[in-house]
């Protein structure tokens, strides 16, 4: 769609002229005659920037431009002047325009001027989406159920193929539509999320096609839908479940024809968007119970992927423990925190019924406040919540330590593609290290040999962790270098110890 930019000026032959300059250069233009009638048009329809004169009768350009930002704080306004004056353009400036111009305007200063704030403005908008997805790509996991997640989207992302995508809240469900639009032909373009949860019943439809100024009490303004936000992109539909059925009956009609009106508007516009559904419940169940549109869930459901709650993939949770205890140290500007085996295993034994969402908020309380180098067992089981999900183990021996977290999606699609083995994560080998980081009282030894053999534990373990990197092992403890040497030696360790 060319980009369509509003002139305002109460000189008719100059409105013509940059009109045709504009429409020469493959603008399409609106018309204002004063500052008042380009609010009214503002608002009325979708414009992409405003080219303002500063001196007009009844309302100067100055005061229009201050109530156009009011009006569309984004909205990039270029002012344009004959008389103008530093101070008018500092003026300008100060209340929000993006350029300044002086009459008499040169086609090519006025072109550039034009692609600058279009592309400025483009470039916001990426930067808001890459903000708001900045952390939220990298799927995290190596088991047969993500491998399975990961096969599904290396193969149906460069599809057109719209795809549903089922699972419990907090699964990565969303994750998984972002990786989809990432690693398709569309990803230059944009990616539209709208919870159908989410919205009052009676918003969705203008919410999804969009409504012309006046189409209801509250629609002061002409507003784009997500579907025409999501042009040549991808429209996220979470919850799908949820939509009511006589949107239902009108999302079928646009997934069928790809056209579709604005509330209250009598055009039609095309629309070429590729829908990515997304629900918690069972639809097959909603479609017996009479709440789903059987034709609806063929068309969204060309491929499905899966998501598996946490509890029936455990082999995940050391990968996305070890990630986000990263992450949330980093965030909260604290050393990395070492995951005990103890700790781990009281955190794989329970049931996470929020799912991933719970275990990030979680392992991001852990980050805040524990107090030690290493999360202990005790430390565990003061986290989790009480009475729900599984029951820790009791204290075992161990030799499960410590696994880096696997290659990222991105990496892992890179490696499939060039192989086309089944693994597409390998999961690194585990740590060899004699661990045991639990309590228990002893009635055959005195306090003081208790408190040394616990020192003892946590030693070996930080220097298996580190490889016998005494250096490394230290800073995880937060010692000193020659102190811990000497606690070693007073405790009879060496290095070498912790790999036999
Ligand atoms: N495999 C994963 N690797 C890393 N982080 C993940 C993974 N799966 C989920 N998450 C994280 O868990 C949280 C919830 O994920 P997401 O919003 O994608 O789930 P959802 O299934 O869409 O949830 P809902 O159904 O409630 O909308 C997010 O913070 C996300 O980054």
């Amino acid at each position: 769609m060319p980009a369509s930019v509003l002139i305002v000026d109460d000189e008719k032959n100059i409105l013509l002229t940059l009109s045709q300059s504009l429409q020469l250069a493959g603008y399409q233009t609106h018309l204002a005659a004063s500052g008042q009638v380009a609010l009214d048009v503002v608002s009325a329809r979708p414009v992409d920037a405003v080219l303002m004169d500063v001196k007009m009768p009844d309302m100067d350009g100055l005061t229009a431009l201050a109530r156009l930002t009011e009006l569309k704080p984004e909205l990039p306004v270029i002012m344009m002047s004959g008389h103008g004056t530093i101070d008018t353009a500092v003026k300008a400036t100060q209340l929000g325009a993006r350029d300044f111009l002086e009459k008499p305007i040169a086609r090519e200063r006025l072109l550039v001027a034009l692609r600058n704030v279009l592309k400025h403005q483009a470039a916001m908008e990426e930067l808001r989406e890459l903000r708001e997805q900045l952390g939220r790509y990298d799927m995290v996991g190596s088991g047969p159920a993500m491998q399975r997640i990961f096969s599904l989207i290396q193969r149906t992302a460069p599809s057109e193929g719209r795809v549903l995508i089922t699972g419990e809240n907090g699964t990565g469900k969303e994750l998984i539509a972002r990786a989809l639009h990432q690693h398709s032909r569309r990803k230059a373009n944009p990616f539209v999320k709208l919870n159908c949860a989410a919205v009052p019943h009676e918003l969705i439809e203008s919410e999804l096609f969009g409504h012309e100024k006046g189409a209801f009490t509250g629609a002061v303004s002409v507003r784009r839908g997500k579907f025409e936000l999501a042009h040549e992109g991808t429209l996220f539909l979470d919850e799908i479940g949820d939509m009511p059925p006589a949107m239902q009956a009108k999302l079928l009609r646009v997934l069928q024809e790809g056209e579709l009106e604005r509330v209250g508007g009598a055009e039609t516009l095309k629309v070429d968007v590729r829908v990515i559904a997304a629900t918690n419940k069972n639809l097959e169940k909603e479609i017996s119970a009479g709440r789903f549109r059987e034709d609806l869930y063929y068309r969204i459901n060309v491929v499905q992927i899966h998501s598996p709650p946490l509890r029936e993939r455990r082999e995940d949770l050391p990968d996305l423990i070890g990630t986000f205890l990263r992450e949330a140290c980093a965030k909260n500007g604290r050393r990395p925190l070492t995951l005990s085996p103890d700790a781990l295993s009281v955190m794989s034994a329970y049931d996470y019924p929020g799912n991933v969402r719970e275990l990030r908020n979680l392992v991001e309380r852990l980050a805040i406040l524990c107090e030690g180098p290493i999360v202990t067992r005790t430390d565990a089981l003061e986290l989790l919540p009480r009475g729900r999900g599984g029951v820790p183990p009791p204290v075992v021996e161990t030799s499960t330590a410590w696994t880096p977290p696997p290659p990222t999606l991105d990496s892992a699609v890179v490696a499939a593609a060039s192989t086309p083995a089944p693994a597409l994560v390998a999961p690194p080998p585990p740590l060899s290290a004699p661990v045991q980081a639990g309590f228990h009282p002893r009635a055959d030894k005195t306090f003081r040999e208790q408190v040394e053999d616990a020192e003892r534990e946590i030693i070996l373990y930080v220097l298996a962790h580190t490889h016998d990197n005494v250096t490394e092992a230290a800073r995880l403890l937060d010692l000193e270098r020659g102190h811990f040497y000497k606690k070693m030696k007073a405790l009879g360790l060496r290095r070498g110890q912790s790999e036999t």
